[in-house]
């Protein structure tokens, strides 16, 4: 898939939002990319699993053991990726603020996972969640998200591959322009 093919799907479910919103990393943006309203159907989720699935080289690809993602947004685009590549998929929870394993899941010692993520902004939830994984006893060994909004900037310590690159401003909250300040602001996002 294009990049605009990519937006194009984005914008057919309206999941491609302007306004103002504090982002997971307290940062604010005039864009949001609702990522649950463009997986809500699932055959374009399990189209854009597949489109990201082929983003991956082949070598990594082949290695994999098991996916992983962080919850709540990376839950379903996990579970697609799982389908298309044939592997089990679980899923990081942080109720108390840390993330880590639930549910009866567990890793094989040593399994080699890979990351999947909706959305990368900072990077700070993937670093989270890709260090719970080794404090679980697994090696992630690539990362995957529909989408990078650091525009490439971002470095997650593994091998990174978004299904598009995108740079919509951000800003420290000191720093938000009069015309954002102005428009009420909401935090579409679960991280407290
Ligand atoms: O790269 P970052 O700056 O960390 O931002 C991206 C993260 O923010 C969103 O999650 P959020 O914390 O809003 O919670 P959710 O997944 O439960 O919606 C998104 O799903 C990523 O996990
Ligand atoms: O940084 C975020 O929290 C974030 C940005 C975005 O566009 N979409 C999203 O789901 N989260
Ligand atoms: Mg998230």
């Amino acid at each position: 898939m294009t990049d605009e093919e990519v937006l194009a799907e984005f914008r057919s479910c309206d999941a491609l939002l302007e306004g103002h919103f504090k982002l997971s990393s307290g940062r604010h943006s005039g864009h949001y990319l609702q990522c649950a309203r463009v997986l809500m159907n699932a055959e374009r989720a399990g189209n854009l699993a597949r489109a990201l699935a082929q983003k991956i080289p082949r070598e990594i690809r082949n290695k994999v053991d098991v996916v992983i993602s962080p919850a709540m947004g990376g839950l379903i685009i996990g579970h697609e990726m799982g389908r298309a590549l044939g592997k089990d998929a679980m899923f990081l929870e942080r109720p108390e603020g840390t993330f880590h394993l639930r549910r009866g899941f567990a890793i094989e010692p040593g399994a080699r996972v890979l990351m999947v993520e909706d959305v990368v902004t900072t990077g700070l939830s993937s670093r989270e969640a890709i260090e719970a994984v080794g404090r679980e006893g697994g090696e992630v060994i690539a990362e995957v998200a529909l989408v990078d909004r650091s525009a490439g900037e971002v470095d997650l310590g593994v091998p990174f591959f978004p299904l598009i690159d995108i740079s919509f401003p951000s800003y420290a909250e000191d720093e938000v322009p009069d015309e954002l300040a102005a428009i009420p602001v909401t935090k579409p996002g679960s991280r407290s």
